[in-house]
């Protein structure tokens, strides 16, 4: 019954039309530049941080790393933060997350010249989010929204169910669900009969990075199923959706990788290009 919502496809699209707004940006001698502040280790962060920097080179964006070490102190990161904000060459700048535990990762979210915020997640731009006046959101909402909007799927009244409650995805996405009328239910790791809740989607999303939480006896008869979950299993990477028994009820579902992935980075590139213009109208 599936229909797979390709991600990858759809981004290289997105992408051809973006390569072209940078070129005009660059005939007025502006080439869109953002950095991203990557603080310690973590094996998964290098890898997404060489990925999106691939993704700039290809959109002829320029990426700055700036990669500190796991013992860095949230002073040295807050200086990092200030010099990248006052400096008018840089368009956008972002903290890759997880960041190591002694630093306060949301204190340098609010740091981030709201101006410059390529991933929607100062307090400001929060705000602004839910107050319905937003000028940058958050990639991976920013993605599946588009995404589902390419394939003609409504979301008007429909049952939103959104597994996962982070404020890189979770709280969101709910947002711009409510924003497209949709009814929205955010379950997360406390929600009781998760299964039950589940079932009621008319869109389940799941975004918890729980291996083969979803399975298919949660899941509606046509269902359409956004998977957001990246997980190592086997040196494999998985969402968190049973796929190929889920598949079997879906009409429409998003693989990993190829689904969810490619449009959190593409939509980091939309914003910093997005950013670029506002700064120089
Ligand atoms: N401040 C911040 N902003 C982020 O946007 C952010 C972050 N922190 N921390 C981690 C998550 C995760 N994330 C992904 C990036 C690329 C893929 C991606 O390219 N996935 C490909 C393939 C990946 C592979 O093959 O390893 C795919 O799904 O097809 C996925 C996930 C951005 N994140």
């Amino acid at each position: 019954m599936e229909k797979i919502l390709d991600g990858k496809a759809f981004a290289n699209l997105l992408g051809q039309n973006l390569k072209e707004k940078v070129k005009k940006l660059k005939d007025e001698g502006i080439t869109p530049h953002f950095c991203v502040i990557n603080i310690g280790d973590d094996p998964a962060s290098k890898i997404y941080v060489r990925t999106k920097k691939r993704r700039a080179e290809k959109m002829g964006i320029i990426q700055d790393i700036y990669q500190m070490p796991a013992d860095t102190k949230q002073e040295e990161a807050l200086a990092l933060i200030d010099k990248l904000n006052a400096d008018p060459a840089i368009n956008g700048l972002m903290v890759q997350l997880p960041a190591p535990k002694q630093i306060d990762a949301d204190a340098l979210l609010e740091r981030i010249d709201p101006n410059k915020d390529v991933d929607g997640l100062t307090p400001a731009n929060i705000g602004h989010l839910w107050m319905g006046n937003h000028f940058v959101e958050p990639a991976t909402a920013e993605g599946i929204i588009a995404l589902l909007k390419h394939y003609e799927i409504p979301l008007e009244g429909k049952n939103v169910v959104i597994i996962g409650r982070s404020n890189i995805v979770g709280k969101p996405l709910a947002a711009l669900m409510l924003e497209q009328n949709a009814t929205v239910t955010i379950a997360h790791s406390r929600t009781k009969n998760l299964g039950e809740i589940t079932k009621k989607a008319d869109v389940l999303v799941s975004a918890t990075g729980q291996a083969f939480l979803v399975k298919a006896d949660m899941v509606k008869d046509g269902a359409v199923v956004v998977d957001v979950g990246m997980n190592h299993v086997d040196g494999k990477l998985v969402g968190d959706v049973d796929f190929d028994k889920v598949k079997e009820k879906t009409s429409y579902i998003t693989p990993v990788p190829g689904g969810v992935g490619p449009l959190t980075v593409q939509f980091l590139m939309e914003a910093v290009v997005k950013l670029t213009r506002r700064q120089n109208k």
